[in-house]
């Protein structure tokens, strides 16, 4: 049985992993990052032996008014940067089905008229 503490909150009843499109994913936020751990997971993420060790990053997924999808990204800010810097088309992802209403608890004033 996999160990609650490992989880995050939104993704602690979501199984699935999907591979999804880095180009897809929508960042607002601009991180400051640890180029030694960037520089580390690069490593991790290029051997195959020990990729399984990078957790899969959790994604608000939310449907627009006109019936769009937007794939919100927060966290992971070093895992994201280490795929996008290795080339990597895709990147293993949670999906939370999310509101707008929880995308202003994370943008407030800056969230976009998605609805
Ligand atoms: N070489 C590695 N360096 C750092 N973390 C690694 C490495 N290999 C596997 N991991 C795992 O990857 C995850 C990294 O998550 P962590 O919260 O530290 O950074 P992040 O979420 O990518 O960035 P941030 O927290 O800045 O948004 C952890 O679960 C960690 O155990």
């Amino acid at each position: 049985m996999a160990n609650d503490a490992d989880r995050t909150i939104h993704a602690a009843h979501i199984n699935d992993i999907h591979n999804v499109p880095i180009r897809i994913l929508i960042r607002p936020i601009i991180p400051v990052l640890d180029e030694d751990k960037v520089n580390s997971l690069m490593e991790t993420i290029k051997d195959e032996s020990t990729q399984n060790q990078v957790p899969p990053l959790d994604i608000l997924w939310i449907t627009g008014r006109e019936g769009g999808d937007y794939y919100y990204s927060f966290g992971g800010c070093h895992r994201y940067e280490a795929y996008k810097r290795l080339g990597l088309e895709t990147v293993p992802c949670k999906l939370f089905k999310s509101t707008v209403d929880d995308l202003k608890t994370y943008l407030g004033a800056s969230c976009p008229d998605l609805l």
